[in-house]
């Protein structure tokens, strides 16, 4: 039977209705219709096709970016496409292009560090695209440690302006994407100096490029940093590097949302947190825990139809050789993956009504819930970026040979998706800004000052210090109560060991780098948990549609059993569970990969076909 009369085959068997289970992974019905649209609408323009671009050189894969971001902006105007749709466009394009950043990044910072006159001065321009923006944070020497750029923005008190330079070879900025050969403006991050004093890093507007011929301006050095990882990939990105030798900007270029400078030259920091001034980047962190969702579901999707389709050895009286997903192997390897897609879908959701959220409270200066917002779209960020780029790898390796031709589209996926480890921030690094917040929350239980929020269960610690989890029979995993207090467990014994730890050092400074990998360890675990815990949230919401919420608990279950038998050396070393509870957990879990398998085969394929419309253009 051919590949697609399978799938045909399969859906019609379908234990679950599947157009619901579409509006489940879109969100809403309308997030549904306008993914669907715009799928439909990339996937049929030829200007669009992607099957290309790998065998392009450098220079033809640039001049190809930029005609479809042309293309695209040209659409998104004829069709009077709305903000949403014309996101999901630049999305569908899926190639990285000096638009993300300009829309992503450029645009937000102005919004979000910028005062009222700014955004009305600036914002008009950039959303026609009369400007086109990049966010020049990250220098030559500096990219982890914001607080070490050496870039500087001195104020000229006699002229009313800052002087921005780039005093040292370390303090080029380096790798903002849309520098080398697009943007026209940048916002750099710079030391603001004025009267002598180092003020940190600020944000600025500095144009560029002239608007006229887009040749650099007098006093900036700029360019590309040439090819990258892989050959299509994020090649088609112009990441740049930028230099500035005196050159002379108006203080109102300055954002002065979070701080301001006066016109006598006097420092003002406003009564918000300086930390608003890396707002951008905790913006783009919860963007890109969506985006990792499908990232990997691509990656699924893709080693779903080679597994269901591709047989090898097993033939019996000459009849078909085995299906490889029938191999216990290959469904230990890929079904795991197939449920984190739906568990980052799940936790992206919550984390952007959390994001949202916080920007209504700082609105009404309230600024209770930005160490949470910051922990969590830090570790999320980090989780699932490098648990895509592992599964994206592991996919590859699920489809054999075949996944290592750029024609199956994983080679590509891979190279693309790969830096989000390391963009918006390191993922060790953030790791540790999640492992300080909840140092800083142990230390203050018993303070009177309740943990809330997703740091809650630890106002329980001494209960699940202690708590021993009630399994006696594999079929007990499958409660949701149960793996919740499990993984709860865990996260809190980590993280409580952790503390306990650091009292051993002189100073809480050399405590932190000597345990830095187990409080890097201990984020995970806390991560792991919100996670597994806004799973549990979307189950207990109505989920409307024959079979549906079945089959995501049966997703739910698989993504939490294989998490713990993964970690099982953290649960049972921390006494959470006992290596026969363990035992029990993997037990339940090929159980559970035999249902997934063989009562749900539609859920695998309906993933493929929903996914396959992302896929469209993809070659393979
Ligand atoms: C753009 C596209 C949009 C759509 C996305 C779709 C999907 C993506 C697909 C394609 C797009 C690709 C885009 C790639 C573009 C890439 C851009 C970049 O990479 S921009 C540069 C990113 N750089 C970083 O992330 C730097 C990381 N470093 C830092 O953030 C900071 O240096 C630090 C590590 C946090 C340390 O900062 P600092 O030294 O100032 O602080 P500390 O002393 O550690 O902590 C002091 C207290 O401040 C709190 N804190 C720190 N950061 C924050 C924050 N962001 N918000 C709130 N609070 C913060 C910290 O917790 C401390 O608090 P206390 O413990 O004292 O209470
Ligand atoms: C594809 C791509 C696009 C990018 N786009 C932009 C952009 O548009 N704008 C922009 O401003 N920047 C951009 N960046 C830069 C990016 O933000 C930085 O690369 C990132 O912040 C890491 O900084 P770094 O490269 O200087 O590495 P470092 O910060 O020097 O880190 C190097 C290594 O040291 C480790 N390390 C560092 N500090 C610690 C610590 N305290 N504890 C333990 N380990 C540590 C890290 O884990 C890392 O492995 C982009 C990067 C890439 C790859």
């Amino acid at each position: 039977m051919e590949a697609l009369d399978y799938h045909a085959e399969e859906r019609r068997k379908a234990e679950f209705d599947v157009e619901e289970m579409k509006i489940v992974w879109a969100g809403s019905r309308q997030a549904y219709e306008i993914s669907d649209r715009v799928a439909r609408l990339v996937a049929s323009d030829p200007v669009f096709r992607k099957d290309n671009r790998t065998m392009l050189s450098r220079k033809d894969l640039f001049k190809d970016t930029l005609r479809k971001a042309a293309h695209a902006w040209k659409r998104i105007i004829e069709l009077r496409l709305s903000e949403e749709e014309a996101s999901k466009l630049r999305f569908f394009v899926d190639q990285p292009v000096f638009t993300d950043l300009h829309w992503g990044m450029f645009i937000p910072a102005i919004k979000g560090q910028g005062n009222e006159e700014q955004q009305q001065k600036w914002l008009p321009m950039a959303y026609k695209m009369q400007i086109i923006g990049c966010y020049a944070q990250t220098e030559l020497g500096h990219g982890s440690n914001v607080q070490g750029l050496e870039t500087t923005a001195t104020f000229d008190p006699e002229t009313d302006e800052f002087v921005i330079h780039s005093p040292t070879l370390t303090s080029s900025k380096w790798w903002p994407g849309g520098l080398g050969k697009v943007s026209t403006h940048a916002l750099i991050y710079a030391r603001l100096i004025t009267d002598g004093q180092d003020h940190g890093v600020h944000g600025f507007i500095v144009q560029l490029r002239s608007l006229d011929d887009h040749l650099p301006l007098p006093g900036i050095t700029v360019g590309d940093i040439g090819m990258k990882f892989g050959s299509g990939a994020y090649n088609s990105m112009d990441n740049g590097v930028l230099r500035f030798d005196h050159v002379r900007i108006l203080r109102d270029q300055m954002l002065m949302g979070v701080s301001q400078v006066t016109r006598e030259g006097k420092f003002m920091q406003s009564d918000v947190p300086r930390q608003l001034v890396y707002g951008t980047m905790v913006y783009v962190r919860q963007k890109i825990v969506a985006d990792a969702s499908c990232a990997l579901s691509r990656a699924v999707c893709i080693a779903t139809r080679y597994s269901v389709v591709r047989r090898q050895f097993g033939s019996h009286n000459g009849g078909p050789e085995t299906q490889v997903i029938d191999y216990k192997t290959q469904q230990s390897r890929l079904f795991p993956l197939l449920a984190s897609a739906y568990a980052f879908r799940f936790v992206g959701e919550w984390l952007k009504w959390l994001y949202t959220d916080v920007t209504q409270r700082l609105q009404a200066s309230d600024f209770s819930t930005l160490p949470e917002v910051h922990a969590c779209t830090a570790g999320l960020k980090s989780v699932t970026t490098s648990a895509t780029a592992d599964a994206i790898e592991e996919c590859r390796k699920l489809c054999g040979g075949h996944g290592y031709l750029s024609s199956s589209g994983l080679p590509e996926l891979f190279a693309v998706y790969v830096p989000a480890c390391t963009y918006e921030g390191d993922n060790v690094v953030l790791l540790l800004q999640v492992a300080r917040f909840l140092m800083k929350t142990v230390s203050q239980l018993g303070s009177g000052k309740k943990p809330v929020g997703t740091i809650a269960y630890m106002g329980r610690s001494e209960h699940l210090l202690q708590c021993r989890c009630e399994v006696e029979r594999a079929e007990d995993w499958l409660k949701p109560n149960v793996i919740l207090e499990a993984f709860e467990a865990r996260a809190a014994r980590m993280s409580v060991t952790c503390a306990k730890n650091l009292n051993n050092f002189a100073n809480q400074e050399e405590g932190f780098a000597q345990l830095a990998t187990d409080l890097a360890e201990a984020a995970v675990a806390h991560v792991q948990l919100i996670i597994v815990s806004k799973f549990i949230e979307k189950l207990q919401q109505d989920i409307p549609g024959k079979g549906v919420k079945r089959q995501l608990e049966i997703l739910f279950n698989v993504y939490a059993l294989s998490l713990l038998h993964k970690h099982l050396g953290d649960f049972v070393a921390s006494g959470c569970i006992t290596p026969k509870q363990g035992a029990l957990a993997n037990e339940q879990l090929r159980l559970l990969y035999s249902q997934v398998h063989f009562d749900n085969p539609s859920l695998l394929l309906y993933m493929v076909l929903l996914l396959e419309r992302l896929l469209q253009s993809t070659s393979f």
